[in-house]
């Protein structure tokens, strides 16, 4: 298919293409994720939870291997889903970031994501790419999430590429300025471009939990926090990456741990920690899921990658 032919991301064309494919996507995805547990002689995810978790903390770890189950002629734009040979590490990175813009984020995240937040579910999310959260957030958490975007990508790009990041950030700047990003024009190595963005924020919610073991709760019904696989949401995305806002473990928020639900060796939680970031590649190989945020306030930065410069999001301003 030619370039012209693949809609932009966030156009109208996108919107249309991406939902008709969602539905049969988001099947396959928990199918996938009932026979790895079949396979693994694991209960049914919604009757028992996996008892054994090993910590994820700083540093690369490896992905299980994962045969991909989707087929290349069912994913959308075509090729999308094609795995990304050397991808597949979780790099868990902290203290990348500048802790003011973070600083500057949470606040804004309490001053103006309950006006977003869905009914019942606890759950607010603005779009963090373009212009559309500077009404929600102001001009300064805008210019703020702007630079740690870009930061973010650079430090993902590094991380799959096994280069570490640029530690410490940005020394002082006009804080009304979006320079101080990495360039990255030292690393030879192909673009990942961001193709989707969200700043979340949540507290604890009317949430169904249909199964509680202490400390890894998993809401199996609500759909963002419930097991999935990003590819499988949005197909051109290649890599995930979560910037972590507020520091769980009962400072700012108790659950809301990341589990990756590996068959194999069982879970791996990371958990959240203000200014880590995880890294990992969006496709099948990383069923995740997140716990149930039980008390206090959880923010964070949600950046999606794509290789492929058809379905970039316009950098409009
Ligand atoms: O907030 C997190 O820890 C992960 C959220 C998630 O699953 C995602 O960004 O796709
Ligand atoms: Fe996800």
């Amino acid at each position: 298919m030619g370039a012209g032919s693949v809609p932009r991301v966030g156009t109208a064309a996108w919107t249309a293409a991406r939902l008709a494919w969602r539905d049969r996507a988001t099947a396959s995805a928990r199918a996938l994720i009932a026979a790895r547990r079949a396979a693994a002689g694991a209960p049914p995810l919604t009757d028992a939870l996996e008892p054994q978790k090993t910590p994820l903390d700083a540093g690369v770890h490896a992905t299980p291997a994962h045969r991909s189950s989707m087929s290349p002629r069912d994913c959308w734009p075509p090729g999308a889903s094609q795995p990304r040979p050397g991808m597949a590490s979780r790099h868990v990175i902290d203290d990348a970031f500048d802790p003011r813009d973070l600083s500057v984020l949470v606040a804004a995240a309490k001053m103006s994501m309950h006006a977003l937040r869905a009914s019942g579910s606890g759950e607010a999310s603005a779009a963090a790419l373009g212009r559309a959260s500077e009404g929600i957030l102001g001009l300064d958490a805008h210019i703020a999430m702007r630079r740690t975007i870009r930061t973010m990508t650079e430090t993902a790009r590094r991380a799959v590429h096994g280069v570490p990041p640029v530690v410490p950030p940005v020394p002082a700047r006009d804080d009304r300025t979006e320079e101080g990003a990495h360039s990255g024009d030292d690393l030879d190595a192909p673009t990942l471009h961001p193709a989707g963005a969200l700043f979340t924020h949540i507290v604890p919610g009317e949430t169904s939990v249909t199964s509680v073991t202490p400390g890894t709760q998993i809401d199996t019904t609500h759909g963002y926090w419930s097991p999935h696989v990003d590819k499988a949401n949005v197909p051109e995305y290649d890599v995930s990456a979560v910037l972590y806002l507020s520091d769980g473990d009962g400072v700012d928020f108790a659950g809301g741990e990341l589990h990756f639900m590996d068959a194999i060796g069982g879970w791996k939680t990371v958990t959240p920690r203000r200014n880590r970031l995880v890294v990992f590649s969006s496709g099948e190989e990383n069923v995740h899921a997140v716990g149930v945020v039980t008390s206090g306030e959880r923010t964070t930065l949600n950046l999606w990658l794509t290789r492929d410069p058809r379905v970039a999001a316009p950098d409009d301003d």
